[in-house]
């Protein structure tokens, strides 16, 4: 998994892997903006335009220089307006001024006429990783403008003002596309920043993976190529006892369906035998819409160990007994997926908490989870709320919503890469628990059942849209959770 490096230890990163290489961080720099060019003629084909690249003093805005260069090679019309005067500046931001091509015109932002032409473009590369404070003065004037603008606007690296790994109370460059080098910074993935972020675009400027592990062991960033190893394998002779037994308890008077799309996800995403036991005084005329769906009923008596895994919460209502749920998790005894409900349950009656098996799976969105640990200020504290919430109770906290993030017992914090807005509909959090179980009961570990359950979703998703679009509902996520087999070559 791709590593998220947080405060100075972005700096140390720049230094090592220079020293490591025996280049200079000019070299380094050459490489981010070769990078980021090529995106950029991936997505720009048109050299008409024209390119309004704004530099601030530092590394940054020597990105800046070095783009304005190799676009301008390239064909493309630029225009360069700095804020400081080259002496000023660092080092590799005056090299990079130095090699400015002739033909572009390079001028203090105090001398721009405001003038923005028709479809142009703005590149911020004020700011980077090395904001230090709040932006104020001309500088704040100058990002508010530029946001007024109708250009289509890009950040480099990070939008201006905005902090690497904590939120901002400042002026802040709004991107339409945000293209970063090597990893995500923390702060691209709060959901209350997106106006700044717009896409996001991780781009590779030649630091291997491997040496940013040895920088960040405790945040990472969940990427397509890191599902296949934590997927289990069946061969020829695997039959449906391989494949788990799994139980979804839930789906109270009214409220049947958020079980059924459980059930039915874990079906599509492999599980052998799958079982619903909706909380109705008599089940057992309740007709299920899944031929292939089993009714059952939790009696006081009833042997939960012969399940390999248990979701519940999913529409289970909220007048369930607490006694009821205590004796369901004494009884199982294993790590189970705790959703909706049943997380609504455990925040009203906290002594359950410590009952909960270790290294179940809750998957609460932001609402539930406030539910659980009290209100919170923003997504920073909320990520720091999780974490700690992980260790205390051995579990494995799943905070939905865009970057979901899987906090695990041990500290660390998994943000996954999949998934869009389409995906924000009734019943999608269901589908969610119903892959995770299904995993869970097919035998992964309760890390892997979580990081395939959560990556096959937001990919599931993201297929399911590419038709739909905004009219995607929760049972379409189920109809392509196959084809994320087929996409990730996991037969
Ligand atoms: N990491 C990598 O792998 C690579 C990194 N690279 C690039 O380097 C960037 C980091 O460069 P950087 O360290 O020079 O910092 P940067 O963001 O340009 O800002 C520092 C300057 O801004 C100033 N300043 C700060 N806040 C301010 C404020 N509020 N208001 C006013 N001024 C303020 C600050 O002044 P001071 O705080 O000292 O007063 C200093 O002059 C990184 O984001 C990436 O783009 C690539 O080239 C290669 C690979
Ligand atoms: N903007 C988004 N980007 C990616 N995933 C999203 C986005 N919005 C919602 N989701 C995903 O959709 C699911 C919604 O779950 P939840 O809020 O519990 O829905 P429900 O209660 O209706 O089932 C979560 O898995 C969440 O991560
Ligand atoms: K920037």
């Amino acid at each position: 998994m791709l590593p998220i490096l947080v405060g100075e230890s972005i700096k140390e990163l720049d230094q090592e892997f220079i020293l490591s290489k025996g280049i200079l961080s000019l070299d380094l720099m050459e490489q981010a903006a070769n990078a980021f060019t090529n995106w950029f003629y991936g997505v720009f084909e048109d050299k008409e335009v024209q390119i309004y690249i704004f530099c601030g003093p530092g590394n940054n805005g020597g990105d800046g220089l070095a783009i304005a260069r190799l676009l301008s090679e390239n064909g493309y019309s630029i225009n360069v307006f700095y804020l400081k005067n080259e002496k000023d500046c660092s080092n590799d931001f005056q090299a990079n001024f130095e090699r400015l091509p002739k033909n572009i015109s390079a001028t203090n932002f105090e001398k721009w006429d405001k003038k923005i032409e028709d479809g142009g473009i703005i590149i911020d590369a004020i700011f980077g990783v090395g904001l230090s404070r709040v932006l104020e003065g001309p500088i704040s004037d100058l990002i508010c403008e530029l946001n007024s603008s109708l250009a289509t606007r890009i950040a480099i690296d990070l939008p201006s003002g905005l902090p690497s790994d904590s939120v901002t109370t400042g002026q802040v460059f709004h991107s339409d596309h945000t293209v970063t080098f090597q990893f995500p910074k923390l702060s691209l993935l709060f959901p209350e920043h997106i106006q700044f972020t717009g896409d996001l675009h991780i781009i590779d400027i030649g630091i291997e993976d491997g040496f940013l592990q040895d920088f960040s062991k405790k945040a990472f960033y969940i990427r397509k190529q890191d599902i296949s190893s934590r997927h289990r394998f069946f061969h020829r002779f695997s039959h449906k006892g391989d494949f788990g037994r799994v139980l979804f308890i839930g789906g109270a008077p009214g409220k049947l369906g958020a079980l059924f799309l459980s059930s039915y996800a874990a079906l599509r995403t492999g599980s052998g035998l799958v079982s619903c036991a909706p909380e109705f005084e008599d089940s057992i005329g309740i007709q299920v819409p899944y031929n292939e769906i089993m009714l059952y009923q939790v009696k006081s008596n009833t042997d939960l160990a012969e399940m390999d895994a248990i979701g519940i919460g999913s529409g289970w209502g909220n007048t369930i007994d607490p006694d009821y749920f205590l004796s369901i998790m004494i009884r199982f005894n294993k790590p189970m997926v705790i959703d909706a409900d049943a997380i609504n349950l455990l925040a009203s009656n906290p002594f359950l908490l410590q009952k909960v098996p270790k290294n179940s799976i809750l998957t609460p969105h932001v609402k539930e989870f406030e539910r659980l640990v009290g209100k919170v200020a923003n997504h920073a504290e909320r990520i720091e709320k999780a974490i700690s919430f992980a260790i205390k109770y051995e579990v494995i906290l799943i905070l939905k919503g865009a970057h979901t993030l899987i906090a695990l017992p041990d500290g660390r914090q998994l943000f996954n890469s999949s998934g869009n807005q389409y995906m924000a509909t009734a019943g999608s959090g269901d589908v969610l628990t119903g892959m995770i179980t299904s995993f869970l009961g097919q035998g992964y570990t309760p890390e892997n059942a979580a990081i395939c359950g959560v990556f096959h979703h937001g990919l599931a998703g993201e297929l399911a849209s590419e038709s739909k679009r905004r009219g995607m509902v929760a049972s379409d996520i189920i109809e392509k959770i196959p084809t994320t087999f087929v996409e990730l070559k996991i037969s």
